[in-house]
């Protein structure tokens, strides 16, 4: 397993060891994957549909804890902190997550939204934090000129790119140290993937993303190392230029030139 080339010289935000999720007994959607994950860089989770890789995404925030029957085992430690260990709300914070379909919260203000995290967590904010909070978290995804003189209305008012931007920064609102993106694009229109796409390109300057996707030129374009796994494995995890031009393993190449996905 490559881990070495996506190592850059700084301390692993988020290290996995020996991570395993099963939905029920004896069977493991996610099997023992160990890997570390780089601050400043994004990670593409790439692999034929059912390889469990949202399911690794969600371990990582602790949302199969909603789910009692759902067993989470290994290690996961963002930042130092044992994620299974921790209070999840925290753990949440700490690991922002963007679902597929855009989902603002459908009867709150633009303005709301954006709080959103803070509210859920109990967080008390004075109006200048949170109007600062809000035109930060909302200039970072470029979304801020397009919204300020609207911030009151809902958040479904807006466009399926521009909701997806919102969720973003409601995630980013939190100052969160990973961000998790489980194929934020697969439902918008070119134009609107191209601008998240060119959007995480200037987040990985303050944050870490690890973003699942079934778009292999997406993953290309903007990863710096990818992870591909099969049948709950994983495979490898390479730097994202080499593995696309000299993958390790067949299964990766198989993947990759699409003998099968
Ligand atoms: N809630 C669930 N209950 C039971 N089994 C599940 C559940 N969610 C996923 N699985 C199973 O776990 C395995 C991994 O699924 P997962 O959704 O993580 O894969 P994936 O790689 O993200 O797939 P896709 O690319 O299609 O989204 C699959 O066999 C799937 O059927």
């Amino acid at each position: 397993m490559e881990s070495v080339k996506i190592a850059n010289g700084k301390t692993p935000v988020l290290q996995l060891k020996e991570v395993s999720v099963s939905y029920s007994p004896g069977s493991f959607a996610v099997n023992k994957v160990s890997t570390n994950i780089y601050p400043n860089t994004i990670t593409a989770i790439m692999g034929p549909s059912g390889c469990g890789k949202s399911t690794l995404l969600r371990a990582i925030n602790r949302m199969h804890d909603l789910y009692p029957h759902i067993k989470t085992t290994g290690e996961i430690i963002l930042k130092g902190k044992n994620v299974l260990a921790m209070d999840p709300m925290e753990v949440r914070r700490m690991a922002g997550m963007v679902f597929q379909q855009p989902n603002p919260f459908p009867t709150m203000s633009i303005y709301d939204n954006v709080l959103a995290g803070y509210k859920l967590n109990g967080i008390r904010l004075k109006k200048r934090e949170r109007d600062e909070i809000v035109e930060q978290s909302l200039q970072s995804v470029g979304l801020w000129d397009e919204v300020k003189d609207v911030m009151t209305k809902r958040g479904s008012f807006l466009s399926g790119g521009q909701q997806q931007r919102l969720c973003i920064a409601r995630a980013l609102a939190l100052n969160p140290e990973v961000l998790l993106m489980d194929e934020p694009t697969s439902a918008l229109d070119p134009i609107s993937t191209n601008k998240i796409e060119e959007l995480l390109l200037q987040l990985k300057k303050d944050f870490t993303i690890i973003i699942v996707t079934h778009n292999m030129s997406q993953a290309a374009r903007i990863s710096d190392n990818s992870m591909f796994m099969y049948l709950g494995e994983l495979v490898e995890h390479g730097n994202t230029t080499q593995m696309f031009t000299k993958p390790q393993n067949k299964r990766t190449e198989e993947y990759l030139t699409g003998v099968f996905g």
